[in-house]
């Protein structure tokens, strides 16, 4: 292997014919790794089950010492999963080396929480007996994750599964495979038994839904990905009644009212929309700014923009990188065309794009209304599209009018706004005057189509267990 980050990665988890992982920066082949058909899927799925009962008998202590031991490896081998991250995915080293610290920070903080799952012993109704809960793993778990955040998605998974005391597969994104079996490797080299935890990219990813939703051992299964993918999994899983997550789509809106602090707003404008090349779930996707603010905005936002620097995130760690695939770049192209067709307008220089891998230029789109249908798609590029208001209330009613609620943001120094406007906005995240609210220790998750459950924090253990319920009687 020429890669040095590919030493990573174990003999068994590639496969000259198997899934052919390509650079988007440049289309060129960066490895091929083993899948797994529903036969071979059901034997890992098996093996799990079998394995889960083991490390559920361990202490906490033991569960977090080993998770601790894993965290400590990802972030020595940092360099490498990043290089990994970049060459997969095309996210530029820079931001990679940061997501896989903001994804080893999932273990750490689950290594914690492990040691927290505390029960209760509630006062008792009724003489002669005595209630408790116990708080036990949930079992065997599945998780399907996106490509936007090959490692991060994996770990805020698997983090707190391990924690609890379940067993976890993970079909990861056929784009970007690489990471999440470094991970696997990782795991083991730190003690996490084989079968408990396994990486299983599939020959056919809605046949592997499919298996999660049927094989009985599955208890829960927990998917971050596309609404639309995200029905057919509820759907499916309903047959079995599966616990779920859904992490789901966004449209955020990020709302600029005239009394922000101007600078603050575009450094967070910039932070939100183009941080991956626009591809995160929780990005800006529509610009609401005040009147009194519009110009001052769109002029400063597009200056800044235009000033950017595009290219291969291996060769230049700090640019923007390009999208993951080709039919992306052309997609987001479609939304662009479509919105200058109904009326937007591009503002400022357009930075220099390289020919050849999947780039498409930051953009910022003046005039845009809530009638064009920008407004309403998730766009997953560098293209923000700034909409005017008058007043608070029409910001809310159009920050409101999307089936999504994942993230949003707004910007006032007014303390009474910010009340006023974090309880009525309708989603799962608020960021006030900041464009970056992701962190382990904060419950990330949605509302209305962005989906349930919570990843992070101290709820996020609570997706991996339940609560039993223990009624002791004839105590005299
Ligand atoms: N809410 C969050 O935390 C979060 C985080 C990242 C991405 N996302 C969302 O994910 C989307 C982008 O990611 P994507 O393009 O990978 O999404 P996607 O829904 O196309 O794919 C997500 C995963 O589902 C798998 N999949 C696709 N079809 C399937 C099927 N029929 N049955 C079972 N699995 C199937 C894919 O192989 C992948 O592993 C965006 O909408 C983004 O907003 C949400
Ligand atoms: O795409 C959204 C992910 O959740 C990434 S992050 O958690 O916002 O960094």
């Amino acid at each position: 292997m020429t890669e040095p980050s590919l030493q990573l990665l174990r003999p068994e988890q590639l496969d000259a014919n198997g899934l052919v992982v390509t650079n988007p920066a440049n289309g060129s082949q960066v490895a091929t790794v083993r899948r797994y058909d529903t036969d071979a899927l059901t034997r890992i799925i098996d093996a799990a089950e079998a394995a889960r009962h083991g490390w559920a008998a361990r202490t906490a202590k033991q569960r977090s010492d080993i998770l601790r031991a894993w965290y400590d490896l990802i972030i020595a081998h940092t360099e490498d999963l990043a290089r990994l991250m970049t060459l997969e995915s095309g996210k530029p080293l820079d931001e990679a080396r940061g997501e896989v610290k903001y994804g080893a920070a999932f273990i750490e903080w689950f290594a914690e929480e492990a040691r927290r799952a505390y029960g209760e012993v509630i006062p008792t109704h009724a003489e002669g007996k005595r209630i408790v809960t116990l708080r036990q793993p949930v079992g065997t778990c599945a998780a399907i994750t996106p490509w936007n955040f090959p490692l991060a998605m994996i770990t805020r998974k698997v983090g707190p599964a391990l924690a609890a005391g379940c067993s976890i597969i993970v079909k990861p994104a056929e784009m970007t495979p690489l990471s999440a079996l470094a991970l696997e490797a990782l795991a083991q080299e730190a003690g996490i038994p084989h079968d408990l935890f396994r990486v299983a990219p599939a020959v056919k990813s809605s046949d592997a839904g499919d298996l999660f939703c049927t094989h009985r051992a599955v208890r829960k299964i927990s998917f971050t990905g596309s609404t639309a993918v995200g029905k057919v999994i509820m759907a499916k899983a309903a047959g079995q009644v599966k616990r779920l997550s859904l992490e789901l789509g966004g449209n955020a809106p990020f709302i600029v009212f005239d009394d922000a602090d101007l600078d603050r707003a575009v450094e967070g404008a910039i932070a939100s929309r183009y941080r991956n090349a626009g591809q995160t779930c929780v990005c800006a996707n529509r610009f609401l700014v005040q009147d009194g603010i519009y110009d001052a905005f769109v002029e400063k936002l597009a200056a800044r923009v235009g000033a950017m620097t595009v290219g291969d995130g291996v060769a230049n760690p700090s640019a923007m990188g390009p999208l993951v695939s080709h039919r992306e770049a052309a997609r987001v192209a479609g939304l662009v065309a479509q919105a200058q067709a109904q009326g937007a307008r591009p503002v400022g220089e357009l930075a220099d794009v390289p020919q050849g891998g999947a780039f498409h230029a930051p953009m910022v789109l003046a005039d845009v209304t809530t009638d064009m249908d920008i407004a309403h798609e998730e766009i997953f590029g560098p293209v923000a599209p700034v909409i005017r208001f008058s007043d608070e209330a029409e910001a809310l009613r159009i920050a409101n009018d999307t089936p999504y609620g994942l993230a949003a943001y707004f910007y006032t120094a007014d303390a009474a706004r910010q009340w006023r406007v974090m309880e009525a906005l309708e989603c799962g995240m608020v960021g006030v005057n900041d464009g970056l609210i992701s962190t382990e220790v904060a419950p990330f998750g949605g509302v209305k189509e962005s989906g349930f459950g919570r990843e992070g924090s101290s709820h996020g253990l609570a997706d991996y267990m339940t609560i039993k319920y223990c009624l002791l009687g004839g105590l005299g």
